[in-house]
């Protein structure tokens, strides 16, 4: 039971990182690192990440040496022009992918080489998802979709401190009462609250989030991106979010924006119309000549 949920939870994992975004976006990103004091605070950091796709005439440059440092508690933003490497970038940040050059620490470990089981541990044990489909698994009730990443990282899912934590967990999101529901008996939203206190429950060195707010409306994404702020801020959680959305970007410390599989630009902590701004111009410096000419 349990390695088939492990299973079912990695399958779901994966297809969340693999989603097809919608390719709609536009925009143009400012990007900036934060410097930290020594590497034990750094919850990310990429040193030259490159991932190409195909060999020879039909090679696709995805990332193209990616350098960043992210300190623990802080919410990054990524955004990027469609093509321009977000999956990818959070794939290989989250150690799903392998980069075909450079190295990926995650919370001071090496992730670069690690065997696949490894990976498989370290994503269960020390990094959290939400993605923009929930993955919630729909025959597990609300409190033991929470309690799965314990258990699947070799806690006893009935044991009196797993289920305390998922309780507070549930409550911290505002679902305290809600555990035994399933998760097809609650909206969007509150699916959503759930999967953050998924990804919340181990106290996960990094938190990943593939456009956690596509599929809500304004006022439910308000909701989760001021949870995901608040779990930075007071609980200290690191979190890297792809976004489309420049009113969900302004809810990060910093904004970093992709262009052809570079950080092209990065904005520290912006307003929405200032980041929109900013992908506005990206878009128009990396759009396709015939693009303009259409127009
Ligand atoms: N499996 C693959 N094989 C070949 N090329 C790929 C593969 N995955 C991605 N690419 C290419 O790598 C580049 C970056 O893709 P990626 O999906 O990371 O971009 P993205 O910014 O997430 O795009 P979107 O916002 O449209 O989802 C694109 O040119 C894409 O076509």
């Amino acid at each position: 039971m349990v390695e088939e949920a492990a299973d079912e939870q990695r399958k779901a994992d994966t297809m969340g990182l693999r989603r097809t975004r919608q390719r709609a976006q536009d925009g143009q990103y400012t990007a900036d690192t934060h410097q930290a004091s020594g590497p034990s605070d750094l919850a990310v950091e990429l040193r030259g990440v490159r991932r190409q796709y195909g060999r020879g005439g039909s090679v696709v440059h995805a990332l193209r040496g990616i350098d960043l440092a992210l300190p623990r508690s802080t919410f990054t933003a990524v955004m990027g022009p469609s093509g321009s490497g977000k999956s990818t970038f959070l794939q290989c940040a989250a150690g799903l992918d392998r980069p075909t050059e450079g190295s990926v620490r995650l919370g001071g470990t090496e992730i670069t080489g690690m065997s696949e089981n490894r990976l498989t541990e370290l994503r269960r044990t020390r990094l959290g998802f939400v993605f923009q489909a929930f993955n919630l698994l729909p025959s597990l009730t609300v409190e033991q979709n929470v309690v799965l990443p314990m258990r699947l990282a070799g806690q006893r899912t009935g044991s009196a401190r797993s289920r305390r934590e998922a309780t507070e967990m549930l409550t911290r999101v505002g679902l305290g009462d809600k555990g035994d529901r399933r998760p097809g008996q609650l909206s969007g939203g509150q699916q959503q609250r759930v999967a953050v206190a998924r990804a919340l429950v181990t106290r996960p060195d990094v938190i990943f989030a593939d456009e956690p707010t596509g599929a809500l409306d304004t006022t439910t994404a308000a909701e989760i991106l001021a949870l995901l702020r608040n779990a930075v801020d007071s609980l200290g959680a690191t979190v890297v979010m792809v976004t489309h959305d420049p009113a969900a970007a302004a809810y990060a410390d910093q904004v970093l924006f992709l262009a052809d599989g570079a950080i092209a630009d990065s904005l520290p902590r912006a307003g929405a119309a200032q980041i929109a701004a900013r992908m506005t111009a990206l878009t128009a410096r990396t759009a396709p000549a015939h693009a303009g000419a259409a127009a």
